[in-house]
């Protein structure tokens, strides 16, 4: 048994998320956690809301409220909609919590004293119309490298690059869009990046196993070298700047810059959790490599525009501190998943929401759909039509079909129990040989987090199921040989069993509705490879209840309706 930590990239405050959030981040850690416990192994899967910011002071006050209540009123629509969609935290914490704010504290502290932090008067965005100065996304304007037009002060989002404000072409206010801008000194703490960029280096280059998108990235960034960068804001809401424990000369209207204190709170999340249950050391032994966290493996899930943060500015905070904490093992990072030729968007309220998916199909529709089509390999694009085909043709007509067929002729005619009796013939023995194969790529392409090829692999468990009962036919053999029929329904129904395993990471709500039908319940072992043993796991006599239609189909009115009130469709 190992120890994996598991983190999926800090939603951000700023409303309910978008299908593209969770597919490039929630909902692959939240399958590989499920996986990771499924074989047996002791998971923590962290997670919290990204609440400090422009973005959220921005949100705020669009939605007349003070920042404080909006962030206490989203994190609960954000963590009930994780619930809802079966995102398995074991902490969904906020990182404006107080473990955050000391931590963060306490990492620029320890970063000063080992002179990687300056003080540099900065020239900063000032709004005149505004009076105020203009960090991060309160400003945008034309992205110096690629031209884009809408480029935020922190980031483009077309290229990509992280940018300076004052780099912007042409900017004006995200506030009040006022042109009347200029350029003011202010006061800011530098990390000299500079200076561990030979460690952090290392360290990359050593990371020789991560998946390609995360280090292609990673690389990129070390290639076009790194700056120093300021981690501070002329902003309110967020971290206070400490020294000595004390309000820092100079900064007492700063605040940490948003992207200093949201990784550290992957630690601060953990700790919030360990202090929920009363045990204020608990999370050290998951992140402190001096008192015992030397034996976690580290995984990290995030789309690709946050590879950057987490590969190298994360590390070189942990690296600058010189204190021996845990660092990431693999990142897995995601592409795009597109809407209708665009971006998914929650500033422009482009595609469809946690929220509304769930008015529309429960969360285990999205979920396949969401994995069977990972924007892995390189972006895809959400359409009505390839996610109807996903419902439609592998989970009704695949799964459902299979579990209710056997399930039912189990109920109707073999007396409503897993039969007993006669010995596997060649189907069986075929059927054993097909399955060892599948289940060795299902479980290499979990382990491997290659979300695509382990729902293939899974799905093609469950055609190889449907194959094995059209040929071996129960139904006509119960007319001339009982016994031999029995046989059949037994593989059936083991096979039942098995498709619920393999479903738990995938579609959990299914999974555990499946187990009930052969009297089994979750959490089950993972398999192992000997599809014989695999099939042989239900006892003889246990009672089998055909239960509920698994999957409702999806039919042309239901998807011209949501074409028509998304949006989709006419790209
Ligand atoms: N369309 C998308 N496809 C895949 N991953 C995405 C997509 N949009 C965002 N992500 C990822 O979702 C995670 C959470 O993102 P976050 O809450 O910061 O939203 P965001 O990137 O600001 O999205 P938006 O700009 O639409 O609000 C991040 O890891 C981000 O990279
Ligand atoms: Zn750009």
């Amino acid at each position: 048994m190992s120890r994996i930590l598991i983190t999926s990239a800090l939603p951000y405050i700023n409303g309910i998320k978008h299908l593209g959030n969770l597919a490039g981040s929630m909902l692959p850690a939240d399958v590989y956690a499920r996986f990771m416990r499924a074989r047996g192994h002791e998971v923590l899967y962290i997670c919290a809301t990204d609440e400090h910011g422009t973005p959220a002071e921005l949100a705020a006050a669009k939605a007349g409220q003070d920042v404080r209540t909006y962030c206490d009123e989203q994190h609960e629509v954000q963590k009930n909609a994780g619930d809802t969609f079966g995102l398995s935290y074991d902490w969904f914490g906020r990182s404006s919590s107080p473990e955050n704010r000391a931590l963060t504290q306490m990492f620029c502290e320890a970063l000063d004293k080992n002179g990687l932090i300056e003080e540099r008067t900065d020239k900063m965005v000032y709004s005149i119309d505004d009076g105020r100065f203009l960090p991060d996304r309160y400003v945008e304007g034309t992205c110096p490298h690629c031209k884009f037009e809408k480029a935020r002060g922190d980031q483009c989002d077309n290229c990509g690059r992280l940018l300076d404000p004052t780099e912007l072409i042409d900017p004006y206010s995200a506030v009040s869009g006022s042109r009347n801008l200029e350029v003011r000194d202010t006061k800011h703490l530098y990390l000299l990046q500079t200076k561990v960029e030979p460690q952090l280096r290392a360290w990359i280059e050593s990371k020789t196993e991560w998946p390609q998108l995360a280090k292609s990235i990673a690389m990129k960034h070390l290639e076009e070298g790194l700056i120093d960068r300021g981690i501070t804001r002329d902003l309110k809401w967020g971290v206070p700047v400490t020294k000595d424990g004390q309000p820092r000369e100079g900064f007492e209207n700063k605040v940490f810059y948003v992207w200093f204190d949201a990784p550290i709170e992957y630690i601060g999340a953990t700790q919030e959790y360990f202090n929920a249950q009363g045990d204020a050391d608990g999370w050290k032994s998951w992140w402190r490599l001096d008192q015992g966290a030397d034996d976690v493996t580290y995984v990290e899930f995030m789309g690709k525009d946050n590879v950057a943060f987490h590969t190298v500015s994360f590390p070189a905070t942990i690296i600058g501190s010189n204190e021996p904490w845990k660092m990431v093992d693999t990142l897995k990072a995601f592409n795009w998943l597109n809407w209708y030729g665009g971006k998914f968007s929650t500033s422009m309220n482009r595609g469809v929401f946690m929220d509304q998916a769930l008015e529309l199909l429960p969360a285990d529709y999205w979920r396949w759909y969401l994995i069977s089509q990972s924007p892995e390999g390189s972006d895809s694009s959400f359409t009505w039509e390839q996610f109807q085909g996903a419902v439609n043709k592998d989970l009704a007509d695949v799964l459902g079909n299979f579990v209710n067929r056997i399930t039912k002729f189990t109920e109707t005619k073999m007396g409503g129990v897993v039969p007993d009796g006669g010995e596997a013939g060649e189907l069986e023995e075929k059927l054993y040989a097909d399955l060892s194969v599948l289940l060795r790529e299902a479980t290499e392409a979990f382990e491997a987090m290659e979300m695509r090829k382990a729902a293939q692999a899974v799905r093609a468990i469950w055609v190889l199921g449907n194959v094995y009962l059209q040929e071996a036919a129960p139904w006509t053999a119960l007319k001339t040989d009982a016994v031999r029929a029995g046989v059949v329904v037994r593989h059936g129904l083991n096979l039942v069993r098995l498709f619920a395993v393999l479903a738990q990471p995938l579609i959990p709500f299914t999974a555990e509705k499946i187990a009930a039908t052969v009297g089994a319940s979750l959490p089950l072992d993972w398999p192992t490879t000997d599809a014989r043993a695999e099939l042989s796991k239900l006892a003889s006599g246990t009672s089998v209840a055909s239960g509920e239609v698994l999957f409702k189909k999806i039919d042309e009115d239901m998807l011209a309706d949501w074409a028509a009130r998304f949006g989709g469709g006419e790209g």
